[in-house]
C-alpha cells in the first residue's frame, strides 16, 4: 500500500510535466515523419507507391500457394500462416513509414496504461481528502486531476489518430500490390474474369475486403496490445494492495473465461467472410443494371431486375440475422461473464486489504490508522483511498480484460477477412503465373497442360498448327477445340480477312494473337504487343475527357511526350467522318459517360479513330465497323491501308473482301478451315454468282412495284 499511499509529491509532479514533453515529443516525431514522407512523394497516405517489381512477385509466389479453398476459416495455424505472408506485404521491411507508426502507436499506448495508473492513484487521493476535509489538500487534488487530463485526452486522440494512420498505410500498401498483380503485363485481371472461376466479384475483394482487413488489423493491434499492457501494469500494482494471493485469483479468472469464452464462441470467421461474399454478390448485381440499363430499361426488364436485385438483398440479410441471433446467446454469456461475474469477483478483491490485511501482505489498517494517527476520520480516509484506487484498478483490469475476450471475436472476424484477402493474392499469383484451376490433368487442351510457344518481336503473324481452343476451368478443365492446327502466315501488307457462321471461333484468333487465350499446341509467332492494335467487337468508351475516347490506351501526358497535337485529333476525326464531336460536345476537356453519349456507329468509328491515332505494324479490327454505313467504312479501310496497315478482318461483309488478299474460312466443321487468296478465278466465279442473283432480285422489283400500284388504285375505286 505504499506506492497508493504517498501523495502525489513534486516528484511525480515532475513525471506528469516528462509525460506531458513526452508526449509533445512524439507528435513533432510523428509530423516530421509525415513531412518526410510527404517530400519522398513515396506516401502510403497519398496512395503513391512504387510499382512493385517482378522480382518481388517471383519471390512472394513461394509465401502465397493456394490454400485448400474449403478449409476451415479461423483463429488456427493456416490463419497464422496468412497473416504471415500479407505482412510480408504490408511490412516490407522496418524501416517503412507503417513501422514508425507501429512504434508511435506503442509508445501511445504505453503511455495511456501509465496516464490510467496515475489518474486511479489521484482518484484515490481526492476522495480520501474529501472524506477527511482536508479543502486544501482536496483543492490541490483537482489542480493535478486537470493537469493530467490535457496528456491524457491528447494520447487518446492520438492513439485513435494513429491506428487509423495505420489502416490506411496497411489499405495503401495492399491495394498498390494487389493492383500490380492484377493489372500486369500478363494480363491476369481477363484470366480472373475469364479464365479461372475461383474469384467471384474481384471488385468486391479489392475494394470492401481489403479496406475491412487493413479496419479489423490496425484495430485489433489497440484491442489487443492495450488490454494486455494494462493488464500486466495493473497486475504489478494490484499485488503491492490486494496480494499475492488476489493476484493468483484474478490470474485464474482470466485464464477460466478465455477457456470459456473459447468454447462458445461460434465460428465468427467463417461468418464473416461469407457475409463478405454475400455482399459482393448484392453490389454486382447493382453494377450490373448500371451497366446495363438502357438495354435493360428497352427491354422493360425492370421487373425481373427487381427480383434478381431482392434475391441478391434477401440471401445477404437472411444471413445477417442469422449472425445477429447466434451473437444474442454469445453477447449475453460473455455480459454476464465480464461484466456481472467479474464485478464481483473484483469486489471480493477489493474486500481483501479490509477485511485480509494480513493476507494482502500489508500492515493491517489498525496500525495504518495509527501511523496516520489514530483519529476515526483517518481511519476511515485510508479505507476510502484503498478502495477507490483499488476499485479503479479492477474496473480498468476488467476493461482491459473484458477488452482481451472481446478481441477474440474480432480475431476471429479478422480470420475471415485475411482468408478473402490471402484468397485473392494467392489466385492472383497463381494466375500471373499461368497456373489455372483444376487438377494436374494430360489431356489435350487441359489449362494445366498447355505445351504451344509463342515468339515475340517477328514481322508478321505466323501460326504453325496451332489449335484455337476455347478454354475451360475448374474440374474439368478441358477446352473444347474450335480450329483445328491453324496455319498461316500473314506477311506485312498480306490483309486478311476471317469470315465463317457465328459462334465458329473467328474472334478466338483475335484472342490467341492477343494471348488472351493460350497457345495449347504449335507455334504462334508475332511481332512485340506494341505493333498490334486490336479493336474488338463491343466498343469500349473509358473514363476520362473526349481526347481520351481517341487516345485510349494513352493518357494525355504520353500524348504530349509523344508529341502529339489536337489538331492531329482532329484530322483524325475528319477521316472518320466525327469531326463535328468536338463542338457538340464543348471540346476535348469534356468529361461525360461516353458510352451513353455516341451512338452505335460513333462509338465504332471512335475504335478506327483510335487506330489512326496509334498508327500499329498490323491491326486486328473484329467487325468493328458492322454499325457504320457503307461508304464511310471503305473510306477508313482504303485509309487504314494507306497508312501502311495490315489488316486482319474478322467479318461477315462480303463487301469488305476487296481490302483484303487473303481469306480464312472457319466452317465450323469439326474445326476444319479453309486459306483462299482473294482475286482468284474460283473468286471472281463467286462474286459473278451472287451479281447474277442481285440483278435477278433488282428485275424482280420493277414488276412488285407495279403490282403494289395496281393494288392501290384497286383499293381506292372500293372506297
Ligand atoms: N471465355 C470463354 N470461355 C469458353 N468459351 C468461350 C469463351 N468465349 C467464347 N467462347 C465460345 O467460343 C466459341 C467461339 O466464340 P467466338 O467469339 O470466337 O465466335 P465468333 O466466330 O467470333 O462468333 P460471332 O460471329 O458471333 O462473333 C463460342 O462457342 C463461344 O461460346
Amino acid at each position: 500500500m505504499q506506492l497508493l499511499s504517498k501523495p502525489i509529491s513534486g516528484h511525480s509532479w515532475l513525471q506528469k510535466n516528462k509525460t506531458i514533453a513526452l508526449s509533445s515529443l512524439l507528435a513533432a516525431a510523428a509530423a516530421a515523419a509525415y513531412q518526410t514522407q510527404r517530400t519522398k512523394r513515396k506516401s502510403t497516405n497519398d496512395g503513391v507507391l512504387e510499382e512493385t517489381t517482378q522480382d518481388v512477385f517471383r519471390r512472394h509466389k513461394k509465401i502465397f500457394p493456394v490454400s485448400d479453398l474449403n478449409a476451415k476459416v479461423g483463429v488456427n495455424n493456416e490463419f497464422k500462416r496468412q497473416l504471415k505472408a500479407i505482412a510480408t506485404i504490408i511490412f516490407p521491411h522496418w524501416h517503412t513509414k507503417e513501422a514508425l507508426l507501429l512504434i508511435l502507436h506503442s509508445v501511445f499506448l504505453i503511455l495511456r496504461t501509465y496516464l490510467s495508473v496515475v489518474v486511479a492513484r489521484l482518484d484515490g487521493r481526492i476522495v480520501r481528502d474529501l472524506v477527511n476535509g482536508d479543502g486544501k489538500e482536496f483543492l490541490k487534488g483537482l489542480g493535478y486531476w486537470f493537469a493530467i487530463a490535457i496528456p491524457a485526452t491528447y494520447t487518446n486522440s492520438m492513439i485513435r489518430y494513429l491506428q487509423s494512420k495505420l489502416s490506411i498505410g496497411f489499405r495503401t500498401r495492399l491495394t498498390r500490390y494487389v493492383h500490380d498483380l492484377y493489372l500486369d503485363p500478363q494480363r491476369t485481371f481477363y484470366k480472373v474474369i475469364n479464365l479461372d472461376g475461383r474469384i467471384q466479384g474481384a471488385d468486391q475483394y479489392i475494394t470492401t475486403d481489403v479496406a475491412k482487413f487493413c479496419d479489423t488489423l490496425a484495430s485489433l493491434y489497440s484491442n489487443l496490445a492495450k488490454p494486455m499492457l494494462d493488464t500486466l501494469i495493473f497486475n504489478y500494482q494490484l499485488v503491492k494492495s490486494i496480494g499475492v494471493v488476489g493476484t493468483f485469483g484474478l490470474t485464474v479468472n482470466y485464464f477460466v473465461t478465455a477457456r470459456l469464452l473459447r468454447a462458445v464462441t461460434p465460428s465468427f470467421g467463417k461468418l464473416a467472410a461469407i457475409e463478405a461474399k454475400l455482399e459482393g454478390d448484392f453490389r454486382a448485381a447493382h453494377t450490373r443494371l448500371i451497366t446495363n440499363a438502357e438495354e435493360i430499361a428497352f427491354y422493360n426488364g425492370a421487373n425481373l431486375e427487381h427480383s434478381i436485385l431482392d434475391r441478391a438483398y434477401t440471401r445477404l440479410i437472411k444471413h445477417i440475422n442469422t449472425i445477429y441471433k447466434i451473437r444474442i446467446s454469445y453477447n449475453m454469456f460473455e455480459d454476464f461473464l465480464i461484466k456481472y461475474a467479474w464485478s464481483a469477483f473484483g469486489l471480493g478483491l477489493c474486500s481483501i486489504p479490509v477485511f485480509l490485511p494480513d493476507l494482502a501482505g500489508q500492515r493491517s489498517v489498525a496500525a495504518a490508522a495509527a501511523s496516520e494517527g489514530s483519529d476515526e476520520n483517518v481511519k476511515v480516509g485510508s479505507h476510502t483511498r484503498g478502495f477507490i484506487t483499488n476499485k479503479r484498478l479492477l474496473i480498468s483490469l476488467a476493461d482491459a480484460g473484458g477488452r482481451m475476450m472481446y478481441s477474440y471475436k474480432e480475431l476471429a472476424e479478422l480470420a475471415g477477412y485475411t482468408s478473402r484477402v490471402y484468397g485473392l493474392l494467392s489466385i492472383l499469383h497463381a494466375l500471373h503465373a499461368s497456373e489455372y484451376d483444376g487438377p494436374e490433368d494430360a489431356r489435350r487442351f487441359a489449362l494445366t497442360n498447355i505445351k504451344g510457344k509463342v515468339e515475340l518481336g517477328i514481322d508478321g503473324i505466323k501460326f504453325d498448327k496451332v489449335p484455337i481452343v476455347a478454354p475451360s476451368s475448374g474440374p474439368d478443365n478441358v477446352g473444347e477445340l474450335l480450329v483445328n492446327d491453324l496455319t498461316l502466315d500473314v506477311q506485312p501488307g498480306e490483309h486478311l480477312m476471317v469470315t465463317g457462321p457465328n459462334g465458329v471461333g473467328k474472334t478466338a484468333v483475335a484472342r490467341v494473337i492477343a494471348s488472351l487465350w493460350p497457345v495449347f499446341e504449335g507455334k504462334l509467332s508475332k511481332p512485340y504487343d506494341k505493333d498490334i492494335f486490336y479493336i474488338p467487337q463491343r466498343p469500349y468508351l473509358s473514363l476520362g475527357t473526349l481526347r481520351d475516347q481517341v487516345i485510349y490506351p494513352h493518357s494525355y501526358e504520353d500524348m504530349k511526350k509523344s508529341g502529339r497535337t489536337d489538331k492531329e485529333l482532329m484530322e483524325i476525326l475528319k477521316v472518320v467522318h466525327l469531326a463535328y464531336i468536338p463542338d457538340r460536345e464543348g471540346g476535348w476537356e469534356t468529361q461525360k459517360e461516353w458510352k451513353d453519349v455516341f451512338s452505335g456507329g460513333e462509338k465504332q468509328r471512335v475504335g478506327m479513330a483510335r487506330l489512326f491515332y496509334h498508327h500499329p505494324k498490323y491491326a486486328v479490327l473484329d467487325e468493328c465497323t458492322s454499325a457504320v454505313s457503307t461508304d464511310v467504312e471503305g473510306l477508313m479501310y482504303a485509309h487504314a491501308k494507306d497508312m501502311g496497315i495490315t489488316l486482319l478482318t474478322i467479318s461477315h461483309r462480303p463487301a469488305l473482301f476487296k481490302y483484303h488478299k487473303h481469306i480464312l474460312r472457319l466452317t465450323g466443321n469439326q474445326g476444319e478451315w479453309e486459306m483462299e487468296a482473294i482475286g482468284t478465278k474460283e473468286q471472281k466465279q463467286s462474286i459473278g454468282k451472287e451479281m447474277h442473283s442481285l440483278e435477278a432480285k433488282l428485275k424482280e422489283v420493277e414488276s412488285l412495284k407495279a403490282r403494289l400500284i395496281a393494288i392501290d388504285s384497286e383499293l381506292s375505286l372500293k372506297v
